[in-house]
């Protein structure tokens, strides 16, 4: 694989300050264009795994690099400004600004990186078309169901045509058919644009349509 384009690992350790939880993960390689599904019981460690790898949380040792960027040797603002500008993120708890309306959500993160301008309203159109919310733009997201909330949250880590999308268990408010709906879109969008996308999952009807799986159960003992 390119090694300015993929997601590598290398040796990757960490132990939380407090607590006993340790993770060790020797060796990881994702191309451009492949999709990695993340699964494992219940506290094994896959939200953690994804703040890792997006430069949220710092390994104890080892490396992350996301294409030609060392994530551990950036500083934290540095870190910061390429979260923004190249990873799409769909956080667990979708992370939304209740107070604001369903397009300011999606472009709130680009007024940040000063671009707001057509290109990013005509994406976040054809995004919400997709995912069934387009009719919601105008509504403040505290009006809307979980299920609407986390598609919000999808279009926002896409709008940007991030290289490097991570979603933390991105269809876990929805009925299976639109979260069917939703997983779809997510591969067909990493693998149209060459991106990379890490997604954690329990669904095990859903590993076979990714390239790779990683099972938390497989790490050796931290
Ligand atoms: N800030 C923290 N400090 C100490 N321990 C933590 C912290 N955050 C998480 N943990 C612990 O780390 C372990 C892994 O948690 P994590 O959330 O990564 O698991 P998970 O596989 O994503 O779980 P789930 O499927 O339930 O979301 C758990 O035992 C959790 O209690």
């Amino acid at each position: 694989m390119s090694a300015t384009t993929g997601l590598q690992v290398s040796d990757l350790r960490f132990a939380y300050p407090a607590g006993d939880f340790r993770v060790h993960l020797p060796r990881l390689e994702l191309a451009a264009g492949k999709a990695l599904a993340l699964a494992g019981p219940s506290g094994a460690g896959k939200s953690t795994l994804l703040r890792l790898l997006t430069g949220l949380l710092a390994p104890t040792a080892g490396t992350v690099s996301l294409g030609a960027a060392q994530m551990s040797a950036m500083t934290h603002e540095a870190r910061r400004a390429f979260r923004l500008q190249h990873i799409g993120l769909v956080f667990q708890d979708f992370a939304l600004l209740d107070y604001l309306t369903v397009s300011e959500n999606i472009l709130l993160p680009h007024q940040f990186r000063g671009d707001a301008g057509v290109t990013a309203r005509t994406r976040m159109q054809d995004l919400t078309q997709r995912l069934h919310i387009d009719r919601y733009l105008d509504k403040r997201v505290s009006q809307l169901s979980q299920g609407e909330r986390q598609r919000v949250a999808v279009a926002r880590a896409l709008v940007h045509q991030p290289q490097f999308v991570f979603a933390d268990e991105p269809t876990a408010s929805l009925d299976p058919a639109r979260g069917r709906i939703v997983v779809d879109m997510l591969l067909e969008d990493a693998r149209q644009r060459s991106a990379c996308l890490v997604m954690v999952t329990h669904d095990p009807n859903l590993l076979p349509l990714f390239d790779q799986t990683l099972r938390m159960e497989d790490l050796p003992a931290a």
